[in-house]
């Protein structure tokens, strides 16, 4: 191993891990060389949130921790975040990238346990065994075909057409199932599956809508009491999305008067911070309807690949500049050089920034050995390795200085 010095030593790297994250992100993180982690099971919110992430340098959270602007703003030593799941409508991501500060997610490291969830439910809705099951659990005989209906041959629409949706499809074909899907976007889709023109044409032809589009300004609402009447009479309506997607007073509406035959809800607009908190929604109570606690990621399989994944990211990120994988930052990896010194360097994204750059590079006699720039519409990241080692410190504050500059670090000096 060549003599290696870091920009900060990775045991004076803090790393707080919110949300139960599981144990494989602390095994990889530990390989990687990290020690100073912190593993909270419990969300934060508020004031605690901002005075638990004083001093850390990296975050992990999951859906429940709220990263605002405000909580953003108030983190002194924050250079990544880490959501160990798929969706990031939690974190302001805009603001997270006005601070130079990239967010990581694990993608696809939970999709197969939705689509699992999501076809367990189709089954057990359709032969209403939430009501029978309570009903013999509490002494109850009920031995009736009546509503009780086979998957096959049903009609299965998928509203958002993307790494859940498409795997569901796969599963929902071989139970036998029409499939259809809704996406705003053009898709390829599996098997036999058929694009609805409109999120109208799905609702009036499916006996099942199953609902996986992320939260967006375009989908909060998406399914209120006008879709809800467009669907068909007697179909059933699953949301394993995100809660703020459907208006679960309608949905209620719908269930008492008998037009929705079933619905399933894992997500919804308010959920606990921790376990064991309260918990209220008014599909409570209602005839037909399974109600999860925000689980259909929530598999063995899928948290230790969610940890190992996330984890990794942010040790890349912190180790080698990579954003590979980043979901608010222009994506730049470089293989970690044996020598030489390596920066990284966020910037509004105006024009003469890399001239600027390497002026700098030249003030101090320095060699460029590499030199991979991303931008986007606001800023711009770039990682420079130079041959030498001389005066990262001076290197580093005149990189601090040049105008349009939103953060600059020393990655590695090795010699
Ligand atoms: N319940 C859970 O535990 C759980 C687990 C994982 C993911 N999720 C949620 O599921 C969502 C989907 O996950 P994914 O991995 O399939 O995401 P994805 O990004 O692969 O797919 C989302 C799809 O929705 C489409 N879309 C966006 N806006 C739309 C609109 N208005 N109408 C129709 N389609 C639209 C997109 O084009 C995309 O194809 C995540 O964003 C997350 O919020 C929940
Ligand atoms: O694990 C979680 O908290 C969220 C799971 C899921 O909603 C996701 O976005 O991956």
């Amino acid at each position: 191993m060549p003599n290696q010095r870091i920009s900060l030593p990775k045991d004076r790297i803090r790393i707080l891990l919110l949300e139960g994250v599981a144990d494989s992100a602390i095994a990889l993180l530990g390989a990687a060389g990290y020690t100073n982690i912190q593993r909270e099971s419990k969300a934060l919110e508020g004031e605690a949130l901002k005075a638990a992430l004083q001093g850390v340098h990296l975050l992990g959270i999951r859906s429940r921790t709220q990263l605002t602007a405000e909580v953003l703003e108030a983190a002194d030593r924050l250079i990544a975040v880490g959501c160990f799941c798929i969706g990031t409508n939690q974190v302001d991501l805009a603001t997270a990238k006005r601070l130079g500060i990239p967010v990581f997610n694990a993608p696809f490291s939970n999709t197969r346990s939705v689509a699992e969830l999501v076809m367990g439910e189709i089954v057990m809705l359709l032969r209403r065994i939430p009501d029978r099951s309570r009903s013999a659990h509490d002494g109850g005989w009920d031995k009736s075909a009546t509503h009780s209906r086979e998957v096959r041959g049903k009609t299965l629409g998928i509203v958002g057409y993307g790494n859940i949706g498409s795997q569901l499809s796969v599963l929902a074909e071989a139970f036998g199932m029409r499939v259809i899907y809704y996406d705003t976007v053009p898709k390829l889709g599996h098997g036999n599956v058929v694009a609805a023109a409109s999120l109208r044409d799905l609702l009036a032809a499916a006996d099942v809508v199953s609902l996986h589009v992320p939260e967006t300004a375009e989908t909060t609402g998406l399914i209120g009491a006008a879709e809800l009447a467009a669907m068909r009479p007697g179909a059933i309506l699953i949301n394993n999305a995100r809660g703020r997607v459907v208006d679960l007073d309608a949905v209620a509406v719908a269930l008492r008067e008998g037009h929705l035959l079933g619905a399933a809800a894992d997500v919804f607009p308010e959920e606990p911070k921790r376990n064991g908190e309260r918990f209220v929604s008014p599909l409570q109570g209602l005839p037909n309807v399974i109600l999860t606690p925000h689980i259909g990621g929530s598999t063995e399989e899928a948290q230790e690949r969610i940890g190992e994944e996330t984890a990794r990211k942010l040790s890349d990120y912190s180790d080698s500049g990579a954003t590979l994988g980043a979901v608010n930052f222009p994506e730049v990896t470089l293989p970690a050089r044996p020598s030489g010194t390596r920066y990284m360097h966020v910037h509004r994204n105006v024009p003469g920034m890399l001239a600027a750059l390497n002026e700098v590079f030249s003030r101090f006699s320095l060699n460029i050995s590499a030199q991979y720039l991303q931008t986007d519409p606001e800023i711009g990241y770039v990682v420079v390795d130079a041959d030498q080692v001389a005066d990262p410190e001076g290197v580093l504050a005149a990189l601090r200085q040049i105008p349009g500059t939103l953060r600059a670090r020393l990655l590695y000096e090795r010699s």
